[in-house]
């Protein structure tokens, strides 16, 4: 067998199927992998979190395209990001007779703390506009668009947890599905993207499972299992 190195994982997509429920069949994956496991998503803190919680694994999680990072064996909480650009680029869409798209209470952007994500039900370009002339960065994951920081991704999410872990992103193997998982792709020392991958992704991992969302996951972990 292949010694097995070091997981990072995105969710949505990866570890989901197609109705974006989480496959039970990764849970096994995670709670037994041998390496550290690190959770990797656009998604805010708190859904992470409760998925290593359930899992039973340690807190080491990238939330926000790396905005958001926490470290549980170091109890670090790393928070970068230009949150109150993205709040105000949010407010000019808002002025223009757009809306975020979760409805009134909005548990996408209510524990946001660097970024705000806007649902795919609204209109594109708009909103990458505004990014642009904010000097902010557009996101369009396959499950939201996301306006955030364009100095901060889910790989300088990488480099903040291995910076505490005293290990290096060429030690991972990262499984992601979408753009926002390029630059994870680009400093891990294996990328694979599910089947379901975004261009972006399919262009930018190593390898391309033949399996989509879960079972392309439970492919690319199959030779360390
Ligand atoms: O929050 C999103 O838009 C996508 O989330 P993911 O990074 O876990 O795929
Ligand atoms: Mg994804």
């Amino acid at each position: 067998m292949t010694e097995t190195p070091p997981l990072v994982v995105d969710i949505d997509g990866t570890l989901t199927d197609e109705t974006r429920a989480v496959d039970p069949r990764v849970f096994p994956v995670l709670s037994e992998w041998p390496e550290p496991v690190v959770v990797a998503t656009g998604k805010a803190m708190p859904y992470p979190i409760a998925l290593c919680e359930f899992v039973g694994i340690d807190y080491t999680v990238i939330a926000e395209n790396g905005g958001v990072v926490f470290v549980e064996a170091t109890d670090t909480l790393q928070i970068e990001g230009d949150k109150a650009a993205c709040l105000a680029v949010a407010e000019a869409y808002r002025d223009m007779g757009y809306e975020m798209g979760f409805g009134e209470v909005d548990l996408a952007n209510r524990w946001r703390e660097t970024e705000v994500v806007v649902d795919l039900s609204q209109p594109e370009e708009p909103l990458r506009r505004l990014a642009e002339e904010h000097g902010l960065e557009f996101l369009d994951t396959g499950f939201a668009y996301h306006v955030t920081d364009a100095s901060i991704d889910k790989g300088t999410g990488l480099d903040a947890v291995c910076a505490e872990l005293g290990l290096e992103p060429a030690d991972f193997l990262a499984v992601g599905d979408s753009e926002n998982d390029a630059e994870l792709f680009d400093v891990a020392g294996e990328s694979v993207a599910v089947a379901n991958a975004d261009e972006t992704a399919l262009a930018r991992a190593d390898r391309v499972t033949e399996a989509s969302y879960a079972d392309g996951f439970l492919e690319a972990v199959e030779p360390y299992r």
